[in-house]
């Protein structure tokens, strides 16, 4: 099983809501390329996605499964979701770690305890505070991602939350990895000056309507 090295960029090849991108075929061409480009790993949601980018790529995939209701915990909200990303060829999973209800009524260590015995593989727990990270780390995760730090309360910030590696890092003994508006190469350089494992990128590889916009929206009103 490949494991997640240190000082790895991931990859998270996702398509953004309305993207002519979405679609299989669509991931596994955006993989190579991040694979040729020098990442470490691929982040990718649903068994699709997954088993498409796994015939294309020996990289370490972290495989979700974003399923239910985006405001509340959908990302690899079940055991059941996680055993098909890793049927598909997931290395690791990655599942909402933060402190919300969880779907199946079952505390987080449940599911974490599951992926590990019954599927094998290493968790990765996406928070948003430091007393997810705690949790998430008691509860059993091997790994702990910022990924929904300003996703679960108030507007999400633009910039990412550097401090939140910082304090996870002073506080867990277990690899924090940078992940959310992750955007330019100083980010990339604040979150490992920070203390992250490593770091996760998505939008700004992957979202070429999203790159698109962000430079049709500095020309100047004429
Ligand atoms: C909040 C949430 O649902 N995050 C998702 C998690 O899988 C993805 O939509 C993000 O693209 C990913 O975390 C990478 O972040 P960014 O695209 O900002 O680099």
């Amino acid at each position: 099983m490949r494991t997640l090295a240190p000082g790895s960029l991931v990859v998270s090849c996702q398509p953004g809501p309305g993207s002519p991108f979405r679609g299989p075929v669509a991931m596994a061409l955006m993989a190579q390329a991040a694979e040729a480009g020098g990442a470490g790993a691929i982040r990718a949601n649903g068994p699709e996605d997954v088993a498409a980018i796994r015939a294309v790529t020996d990289l370490p995939i972290i495989g979700i499964h974003k399923l239910g209701d985006p405001a509340g915990v959908f990302i690899t909200p079940t055991y059941e979701a996680a055993a098909g990303v890793v049927a598909a060829g997931a290395d690791l999973i990655a599942l909402d770690g933060t402190l919300r209800p969880r779907p199946d009524g079952q505390p987080l260590a449940h599911q974490i305890a599951r992926v590990h015995t019954e599927l094998g593989v290493q968790v990765m727990a996406d928070v948003d505070t430091l007393e997810a990270g705690q949790a998430a780390r008691d509860a059993g995760a091997d790994l702990v991602a910022t990924t929904l730090s300003g996703y679960t309360k108030s507007r999400t910030p633009i910039e990412p939350d550097v401090e939140l590696v910082r304090r996870l890092t002073a506080k867990l003994d277990r690899p924090v990895v940078a992940e959310g508006r992750i955007r330019t190469p100083d980010d990339v350089r604040a979150v490992f000056d920070a203390g992250a494992y490593a770091v996760v990128v998505g939008h700004a590889i992957t979202d070429p309507m999203d790159l698109t916009a962000r430079l049709v929206g500095a020309i100047p009103a004429r």
